[in-house]
């Protein structure tokens, strides 16, 4: 007979993780005193026999295989929590919810409920209620619950909350992502309970419907983004100069029909995909645009380099968007076959792309089916790759234009016009809006125009509550807070309020700010110092010498002095005619002080603060006998003279240098990336990586940090196209001999989880973690089930599939067999949940 897991309490029983598709007898036994049963990852589809629980308070069923609600559930009356989860429940009958009046919590995410009950209205007692992953349209039944405080609805259908769910009662915390919500739009909601309360106090009965959408123009440089988008904003052809490239992104708004669109026009030059993806935000329209005339059908790199490099960033960062495509160029190309010759190419290479890609993943879901020992290990993860196939990148077949004539620009806005409509691709482009957010937008738009500001746009935020006050007297400090996180989440304004030193700036010129930013992130750095008069150096107290210094470290070592990035901003400030010195000592920063834009590269790790000299090792003893090393303040708040772009590193010899040999008693275990590793994942790696291990050394591709005495090298591998591209982390011991080894693993399980955690920002990315067999020359692996869940081998040994065999020591974590004693992979979980 099946007998509970470990020390039963009395009151609780334990029969999770024991594949049962049964209830055991043994659950039943005690049926006087039990007060928990965590029954969670087995293969149950009834609980026949569970009424005999009649004192049950709570009943843990999550991951099982109930397709329909058990029904039996409703004897127990004296239930408190139930978790139902991770199911695959439609339906719930009626009068079920009616008798568990005590229940306080209440769990139902990732089942298939198209509807919940009325009767559930009828547990008064509820505090807590996650339904995310289900089908739901509409949440009235949860109108009136007293007590609830807490409520997860994400990643379902609904398009409208109901306002008396949040105000005046007692909810605290609410989550709704991934609907396909107007009234509140989603960008209020991101905002949370305290957002949505103002939205709908604001709404009352005379909402407006904006119909808006973020229009993002993506592809390569020269292939008429700009053209395009200038086009459409003066409704005629606007040549653009060839050498009139675009810096960053120019943001504009055009209004054509009943839409508003926001053009956020994205430089098409490599070195400014680093900071793209901080501007690439899901919920847009991407326009992906291909000169047509320099696009070959022979040759594979020209469409690698114009269209698949762009369709899969998009994939990986905003997987659920809709993509036109526009041919330009159409005047330069030979003859109409040519143009239909390459539209069909175009169109049918990205078919076959999206194809491959889902074919991948069912491949992987299914190997993982056919593969699994159980099945409640790798749950997780084939909940992951269910999701990820069913993100579905709309991609509308080609137009091709010439935009040198009116005509066709009118085209291809009447064809925008006609996609942007189809609901099928937007439907919840038309959102609900209190009419203060947008007479708060047209005040805003006002303020771009004050002749003090309106060259860089920077407010405080206390000035324009101050300057809408007259206007919007009634407006209050929360009013304007949750209108301004509205307007900055859809890309009107730029508010960073999560940063300290900027929650009080406001940029309501978002062009002006990423301007700045591309000063120092561009693709010509180097003409740039070399362009810089001497005068100007003189500004900020340089010498022609320290200008040789400057190119020389950004060549040999990717780091910029922080004097040279004050130096290149003050330039382009001035170019901008901006001479009020409060404000450019502001953005440009002091010795002392960083300026808003180092604040912010900082914030978006896209460079790290470091000292120019060999850093002292921490850990060494210091000088002074009979004194230990104190790692004092100084340290924290040490200025730093320079900062490392680590898009700037060209080449891996120091790294290699200074790690040597690959040996082969060394822990290694590789991430794989499908379809790819994103452009920049690597570098923010780096950045997350050395910001926590002061010692390190960096190249190209590869990473040495060091803790203590032991070395962890991160290695990218991109490969070609067909190869798989992955990222490797090793760690080598001080000593071969020693048998500890988990000091390395912390390493390691420090590293993976800063991995993990950036790789949450391309939601459309699969990560596969697996330890290569050590043995030379074997390809054998051991694949990890979950990176957060504890291996469960118990063995001496463990065995490869070629028959190698390795001390499990090797191949996982300790934590993986006993979290509790691994430090910082407890440290490294929370920061990731
Ligand atoms: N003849 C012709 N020229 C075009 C057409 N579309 C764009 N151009 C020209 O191509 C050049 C590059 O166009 P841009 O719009 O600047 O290209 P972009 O994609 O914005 O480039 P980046 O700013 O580098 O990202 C400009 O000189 C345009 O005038 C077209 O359909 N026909």
């Amino acid at each position: 007979m099946a007998q509970p897991n470990g020390n039963q309490q009395g009151k609780k029983i334990d029969f999770s993780k024991r594949k049962l598709k049964e209830l055991p007898k043994a659950a039943l036994a005690r049926s006087d005193v039990a007060w928990i049963l965590d029954l969670h990852h087995n293969r149950l589809k009834h609980v026949n026999g569970i009424s005999a629980l009649r004192h049950l308070r709570e009943l843990n069923l999550s991951r099982n295989e109930f397709s329909s609600f058990p029904q039996e559930i409703e004897e127990l009356r004296e239930l408190r929590r139930l978790y139902l989860n991770q199911n695959s429940i439609k339906t719930i009958p009626e009068g079920i919810f009616s008798q568990l009046v005590e229940l306080e919590f209440l769990k139902l995410s990732n089942n298939h409920l198209a509807g919940i009950p009325s009767d559930l209205n009828r547990c008064k007692k509820l505090e807590y209620v996650s339904l995310s992953n289900n089908c739901l349209k509409d949440l009235t039944v949860l109108v009136g619950l007293p007590k609830l405080k807490e409520l997860f609805v994400e990643r379902n259908y609904l398009t409208k909350l109901p306002a008396s769910l949040f105000l005046d009662t007692g909810l605290t915390k609410f989550k709704g992502t991934e609907n396909l919500l107007r009234e509140p739009p989603e960008e209020v909601c991101a905002g949370g309970v305290k957002d949505i309360q103002r939205y709908f106090k604001m709404l009352g009965s005379d909402g407006l419907h904006m119909r808006r959408v973020k229009t993002m123009f993506l592809g390569s440089s020269m292939a008429g983004k700009s053209t395009i988008c200038r086009s459409l904003r003066k409704r005629q052809p606007v040549e653009v100069a060839l050498d009139d490239r675009t810096v960053g992104i120019e943001i504009s708004e055009v209004e054509m029909g009943d839409v508003r669109f926001l053009f956020w026009d994205f430089a098409g030059q490599e070195e400014y995909y680093l900071t793209h993806h901080v501007f690439i935000t899901p919920q847009a329209f991407v326009i992906l645009t291909i000169d047509l005339a320099s696009y070959s059908v022979k040759d594979p790199q020209s469409f690698n380099e114009s269209v698949s490099f762009w369709i899969n960033n998009i994939q990986l960062r905003v997987p659920d968007s809709v993509v036109l495509l526009v041919g330009t160029h159409l005047d330069q190309c030979r003859d109409e076959r040519e143009v239909q010759e390459k539209k069909e190419h175009i169109e049918m290479s990205i078919r076959d792309m999206l194809k491959e890609r889902r074919e991948n993943l069912e491949q992987r879901i299914k190997n993982i089916k056919e593969e699994q020992k159980d099945p409640a290990v790798f749950s997780d993860q084939l909940r992951d790759l269910d999701h990820l196939t069913e993100y579905n990148l709309k991609v509308i077949d080609l137009i091709p234009i010439d935009c040198t004539k009116p005509e066709e620009i009118t085209k291809l806005q009447d064809h925008i016009l006609c996609q942007v409509q189809k609901t099928e691709l937007f439907p919840n482009i038309e959102k609900t809006l209190p009419r203060r957010f947008q007479e708060v937008e047209l005040s805003i738009k006002d303020l771009k125009k004050e002749e003090a500001t309106s060259k860089h746009g920077i407010w405080s935020f206390d000035e324009i509550l101050d300057n809408l006050h007259t206007k919007l007297a009634e407006l209050d400090r929360e009013d304007l807070q949750c209108i301004l996180r509205y307007l900055h989440r859809i890309g009107i304004i730029v508010w960073y309020e999560e940063i300290d030193t900027l929650v009080d700036t406001v940029f309501v010129e978002p062009s002006f700010l990423i301007t700045l930013f591309k000063t120092i992130v561009r693709h010509d750095l180097v003409k740039q110092l070399k362009d810089i008069p001497r005068k100007e150096l003189q500004q900020e107290r340089a010498l022609e010498i320290h200008r040789g210094k400057w190119i020389n470290d950004l060549r040999a070592r990717a780091t910029l002095h922080n004097v040279a990035i004050r130096v290149l901003l003050r330039r382009s400030l001035r170019e901008h005619q901006l001479d009020d010195e409060d404000l450019v000592e502001e953005i440009v920063g002091t010795r002392r002080k960083d300026g808003k834009v180092l604040q912010l590269l900082h914030h978006f790790e896209i460079c790290l603060p470091t000292k120019l000299v060999s850093p002292l090792n921490p850990e060494a003893p210091e000088f002074t006998p009979n004194k230990t090393w104190q790692l004092s303040d100084l340290s924290i708040h040490d200025p730093k003279d320079a900062c490392l772009f680590p898009s700037y590193l060209q080449d891996n010899n120091t790294v290699l240098k200074m790690w040597g040999e690959d040996k082969n008693d060394e822990i290694e275990v590789r991430v794989y990336f499908l379809p790819e590793i994103p452009h920049g994942l690597f570098h923010r790696l780096i950045i997350k990586t050395c910001s926590f291990y002061p010692v390190h050394w960096v190249g190209k591709e590869f990473c040495l940090l060091s803790s203590g005495n032991r070395l962890v090298l991160l290695k990218e591998r991109c490969g070609n196209k067909d190869e798989d591209q992955f990222i490797v982390i090793r760690c080598r011991r001080p000593d071969p001999l020693e048998q500890d080894m988990d000091k390395c693993w912390n390493m390691i399980m420090t590293v993976l989880s800063k991995l993990m955690q950036l790789t949450e920002q391309w939601p459309g990315l699969c990560p596969y973690i697996c330890t290569p067999c050590r043995e030379r020359g074997c390809s054998a692996y051991f694949h990890w089930s979950d990176w957060k869940e504890p291996y469960t081998g118990t063995g001496e040994k463990e065995l490869c599939d070629n028959g190698h065999i390795h001390r499990p020591e090797m191949l996982f974590p300790k934590a993986q067999r006993d979290t509790k004693s691994n430090e910082s992979l407890n440290v490294a979980l929370e920061e990731t949940s």
